[in-house]
């Protein structure tokens, strides 16, 4: 088959080629020379008035001038081919005058002829170009010739590459235009363009808000450059009400680029971060996302809100004005305690997902695991707003550590992460966090240097190319990031695409649902007292609020001598001296967070905790001071409870204290107070103690270093 198409191509070849079509300035100069001494024997054979010579030369020169400004051609060729008419008529009316059997006639023919073949190149369509291989052959005429050449003049200049311009096509939306181009090798890439993109924007004089975007072309050897004439991110876009059912598998909309087109992005596999400066729109983004994901039959969405409820509080209006019967927010944190049990949930899940899912994946073929209706993602979306998630804030290790672990291993498992963050800096961002973020969303910030930690150096984004709130540059997986601007999403909108989400999205799987627990199942009575009572006074109220069916008896504010000495270390906690006046109506077996059982048994480590209590206990070197009894029977408190936080109503009832308040007292002049933030257990959110802290006491006791007041050694004696 290849032969015969083979020797039928040299056949082809070897075929005599009888057109009179010239091959090249030879041929055509001789042609052209030929036509015209014909044309001249002619006339002269006619007896024509020379008049007819000078009319025919005044049309071929106006027709010349019409043909070349519609084809774009250049100054040189313009002139090249009026001169040749000229010429030619010149002689032709001359020959017509004066006769044409002279020797100096035919002498002027042969010189203008080879005059005319030299300079032939002049003349040659420099608008024709190739269009690059394998991708057909592009015209590009009129204007639009114009244009590709003052871009090749441009790239030539700013950037020391000599491209071809091989097709200019107008955006749709007439704001813009892409000129495609190949580049001419020898060492030149992209990379070069990509950097100066900022200064071919400068040298094109485009408006401000305007830029110039390097794309990929359809080959390594060429480059899009997208160019935005009209500055079209200034002008809102409203979120399309589109709410018909989707699935994570397809790119979740964002808002739109420069040309119209949709910027969407991946998130089945993927984390997302988002940054950028107080009212750049980042929760707008996030109301995007949360859409688009939301809407999804096979995922749902869990918020992290330490922004004051800014995200979820319309995404979970209809359901907590009863117009809903299930909010369209799966499960909505606004409290550091909860956030970090939602965390830990979805980081579980996502490690029991890895077993369980085996047999389906086998079953589907897939290494990644197949989301469903019955199976769903979970995005766990997480709008901080301030310094909650910074690397320097110790108090938001744990939440921080479970986020980064469910971006590390939650990607087959369909457990993604997106975070937003006021910065994009390293004192805001974890290295961790922006690297396991494929998906990269930077809106408007002050600094330069922030897009650059966000997206890398020398990637040619401007701030110039960002002109307002709502606007910001977005990258998917390795493709460069591209300004856009994200749809305005009104808290109408939000509460319109809510109902919709809420009526259609997936429920949590059983599995899942079993790995949640308690924590998960009662989580809606938490989320109906948090964001209805957003001033942070709901912590300790939540058991009573969502355990309590029938309220008990309220309970009388009591007064507690405190021991309040001159030296304040030695004072109790006073958020611990205000809780037990705060009502408390449960049901009469569930009065107290404490008597609660745990049934969301940790996941972190209790083999290894119990471990270090053991040693710690156990292991005291012969000339180590005895602990205090409270120390050391708190240590067994925990290694009985197998947890590392214990809540202060809890661990005051295993070793028999008081209440609370006593144990602070006890425990506060051995330099061991309540965590700084209240965390869940057994479905209740409270503060409490740290095994790490009475570990480190323990330490200091047995070293000498601490000596042990009187009223806490005689403990429990007194
Ligand atoms: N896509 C958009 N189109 C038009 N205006 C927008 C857009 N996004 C945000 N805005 C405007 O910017 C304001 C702030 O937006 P948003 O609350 O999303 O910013 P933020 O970065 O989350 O701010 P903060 O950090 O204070 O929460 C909005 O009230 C709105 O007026």
């Amino acid at each position: 088959m290849a032969t015969t198409k083979a020797s039928a191509r040299k056949a082809e070849a070897r075929r005599a080629d009888w057109s009179l079509a010239p091959r090249g300035p030879v041929s055509g100069t001789a042609q052209g020379a030929l036509a015209l001494a014909a044309v001249a024997v002619a006339g002269d054979l006619a007896t024509v008035s020379p008049l007819w010579g000078g009319a025919v030369t005044a049309a071929g020169a106006v027709a010349t001038v019409v043909r070349s400004a519609h084809l774009a051609h250049p100054p040189a060729g313009l002139l090249y081919r009026l001169g040749c008419w000229l010429g030619a008529g010149s002689w032709l009316t001359y020959t017509l005058t004066a006769g044409l059997w002279s020797q100096g006639a035919w002498v002027a023919l042969g010189i203008g002829a080879l005059t005319a073949g030299l300079l032939s190149p002049l003349g040659r369509p420099v608008s024709r170009r190739a269009s690059g291989a394998g991708t057909g052959r592009a015209l590009v005429l009129g204007r639009t010739a114009r244009v590709g050449e003052e871009w090749e003049r441009r790239v030539q200049r700013v950037c020391r590459v000599r491209v071809s311009v091989t097709d200019v096509r107008e955006w749709p939306t007439r704001t813009g235009y892409d000129v495609h181009a190949d580049l001419p090798g020898a060492g030149s890439t992209r990379a070069h363009l990509v950097t100066a993109a900022d200064a071919l924007a400068v040298d094109a004089r485009l408006p401000q808000g305007c830029g110039v975007e390097i794309a990929p072309g359809a080959h390594r050897g060429a480059v899009v450059l997208r160019v935005a004439t009209v500055n079209r991110l200034t002008q809102n876009i409203d979120y399309p009400a589109d709410h018909r059912a989707r699935s994570i598998l397809d790119p979740i909309a964002l808002g739109e680029y420069r040309d119209g087109s949709t910027a969407a992005v991946l998130l089945r596999e993927s984390s997302a971060l988002v940054t950028g400066q107080k009212g750049s729109g980042k929760t707008t983004t996030l109301h995007a996302l949360t859409a688009g994901i939301g809407l999804c039959r096979d995922a749902i969405v869990w918020h992290i809100d330490l922004n004051g409820g800014g995200m979820s509080q319309a995404w979970l209006h209809p359901w907590l004005e009863g117009d809903s019967p299930r909010p369209a927010v799966d499960w909505a944190a606004a409290t550091p305690g909860e956030a970090l049990e939602l965390a830990e949930t979805a980081l579980a899940i996502a490690k029991d997902r890895k077993k369980s899912t085996r047999a389906l994946k086998i079953k589907a073929n897939a290494s990644l695991m197949p989301v469903s209706p019955e199976l769903p993602e979970i995005v766990v979306i997480v709008d901080e707003g301030g310094e909650a998630l910074a690397p320097t804030n110790r108090d938001a290790r744990e939440l921080r550590e479970a986020l980064e672990e469910i971006q590390r291993i939650g990607r087959n498992e369909a457990v993604n992460v997106i975070v937003s963050s006021l910065r994009a800096t390293q004192d805001m961002i974890s290295a961790n966090v922006r690297k396991q973020s494929a998906v990269r969303v930077g809106m408007y910030v002050q600094d330069e240097e922030e897009l650059a930690f966000l997206f890398g150096w020398n990637k040619g984004l401007s701030l110039a190319d960002l002109p307002g709130k709502g606007c910001g540059f977005v990258q998917d997986g390795q493709a460069a990031p591209r300004p856009f601007r994200g749809y305005f999403m009104r808290p109408g909108d939000v509460v319109d695409a809510a109902h919709a989400v809420a009526r259609n999205r997936p429920e949590l799987d059983a599995a899942a649902r079993q790995v949640a627990g308690q924590a998960y199942a009662t989580r809606y009575g938490r989320m109906r007292a948090a964001f209805t009572d957003l001033d942070g006074e709901h912590q300790e109220e939540l058991p009573a609020r969502y355990a309590a069916p029938a309220p008990a008896a309220p309970v009388r504010p009591r007064l507690a001598a405190v021991p309040c000495g001159p030296d304040a270390s030695a004072w109790p906690d006073l958020r611990d001296l205000v809780k037990p006046a705060t009502p408390a109506p449960a049901a009469p077996s569930m009065a107290r967070a404490a008597d609660w059982p745990d049934l969301l048994p940790r996941q972190r480590q209790p083999e290894v905790v119990r471990a270090e209590r053991v040693s710690a206990v156990a292991a005291a070197p012969a000339s180590a001071r005895p602990l205090p009894e409270i120390l050391a029977r708190a240590l067994e408190a925990f290694e009985v409870a197998g947890d590392d936080r214990m809540h202060s109503a809890a661990l005051a009832e295993a070793l028999g204290t008081a209440d609370a308040l006593a144990l602070a007292a006890l425990l506060r002049p051995l330099g061991v107070t309540t965590l700084p933030r209240a965390f869940i257990r057994a479905g209740t959110e409270a503060r409490g103690y740290a095994l790490a802290d009475l570990q480190a006491a323990a330490e200091r006791v047995r070293s000498g270093e601490l000596e042990v007041p009187d009223e806490v050694a005689k403990w429990p004696a007194a």
